[in-house]
C-alpha cells in the first residue's frame, strides 16, 4: 500500500493492475502458506488480500460466489451432500445453505488463517459458517479427496490463483479426484479464470476435464474488482447427458428477488454464451 492506495500487481495480469483506495488497514499477517491482508476500502467495503491478489471484496463477491454456487447447484436434482475446497471466506457456504435440499456442506480450506481472518472481518460472507448442517476441515482439499469417493453431489473448487497454494488445483489429476469423489449425477464447479487474460491455460483446463467428465462448459461473470473485471467457472457432470448451460431446477422470480443479486435463470443460460475468439479456442 503506498500513498493510501493498494495495488494489485501480478505477472498473472502483466501490464495492467486494479488500484483500490485504503481508508485503513484492518489485518496484515503472513500465515503458513501466504500473506494475508484485510483493509476498509473507501467504496468497496472490506477487502480480503491474499498475497497482493485480491480474494474479495463486500461491494461485488456476491457475483462470483452466487454465480459458483448456483451453476452447480441448479444444474443437480437433488443436491444433499456439497463439498467446497478453498472458499475460506465462507461466501460460497454462504450461497450452499440456501438451498434446503442440502443435508451436509463440508468446507476444505488449506489456509486456516483465512477462515480466522474472514470470521472477524467479513461477517457478511462468514455467516455461511453458522449453518447446522455445516462442518469446515483444514487441510489441502487434494489429500482431502484422496480417500473420498463416491460421497458428494457437488464439489465446488473456490480457488485462488495457479501461482500459490491453489497451483495443483488446476491439473487434470486434480479432476480425477474430483470425478472418483462425486457420486452418479455428481457436478462440479471450478474457478477458471479469465478469457482475456488465461486462454490457453482455459484451452488447457477444458481439454483436461473433458478428458475426465463427459460434459465440461466455461461459463464467465462480470466482477469488477477481478482482473479485467471478469472470471469465469468450469462447470462439469458425471452424466454425459445433463445440460448443464440450462439449469434443471429454479427459483420463482420472486425467490431469486430474495436469494441472490446476481445469479438468475437467465443469467444461467446467459454465462456460457461466449465471445467468437473464446468460443473457437474452447470448441
Ligand atoms: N471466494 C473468493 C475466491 C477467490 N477467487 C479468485 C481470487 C483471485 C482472483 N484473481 C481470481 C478469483
Amino acid at each position: 500500500i503506498k500513498d493510501g492506495w493498494f495495488r494489485e500487481i501480478s505477472d498473472m495480469w502483466p501490464g495492467q493492475a486494479m488500484i483500490l483506495k485504503v481508508n485503513q488497514v484492518l489485518h496484515h499477517e503472513k500465515s503458513k502458506y501466504q500473506d494475508v491482508l484485510v483493509f476498509e476500502s473507501s467504496d468497496h467495503g472490506t477487502v480480503l488480500v491474499l498475497d497482493n491478489v485480491i480474494q474479495c471484496t463486500e461491494r461485488d463477491e456476491f457475483s462470483y460466489q452466487e454465480m459458483i454456487t448456483h451453476l452447480a447447484m441448479n444444474s443437480h436434482p437433488n443436491p444433499k451432500s456439497v463439498l467446497v475446497i478453498g472458499g475460506g471466506d465462507g461466501g460460497v457456504l454462504r450461497e450452499v445453505v440456501k438451498h434446503e435440499s442440502v443435508e451436509k456442506a463440508i468446507l476444505c480450506d488449506i489456509d486456516e488463517a483465512v477462515i480466522r481472518v474472514s470470521k472477524k472481518y467479513l461477517p457478511g460472507m462468514s455467516i455461511g459458517y453458522q449453518h447446522p448442517n455445516v462442518d469446515v476441515h483444514i487441510g489441502d482439499g487434494f489429500k482431502f479427496l484422496a480417500d473420498r469417493k463416491n460421497e458428494f453431489d457437488v464439489i465446488i473448487t473456490d480457488s485462488s490463483d495457479p501461482e500459490g497454494p491453489a497451483e495443483t488445483l488446476f491439473q487434470k489429476p486434480y479432476f480425477e479426484l474430483l470425478y472418483g469423489a462425486l457420486k452418479e449425477g455428481g457436478v462440479i464447479t471450478t474457478q477458471a479464470e479469465n478469457q482475456w487474460l488465461h486462454l490457453p491455460l482455459i484451452t488447457k483446463l477444458k481439454k483436461d476435464c473433458k478428458e475426465v467428465f463427459p460434459v465440461a462448459e466455461y461459463s464467465y461473470t462480470t466482477i469488477p474488482t477481478y482482473p479485467s473485471g471478469q472470471i469465469g467457472f468450469m462447470v462439469c457432470c458425471k452424466d454425459a447427458n445433463r445440460d448443464v448451460k440450462t439449469p434443471l431446477r429454479t427459483w420463482s422470480p420472486e425467490e431469486e428477488d430474495k436469494l441472490c443479486k446476481y445469479y438468475n435463470k437467465e443469467i444461467h443460460k446467459a454465462s456460457f454464451i461466449l465471445p467468437t475468439f473464446a468460443r473457437k479456442a474452447l470448441k
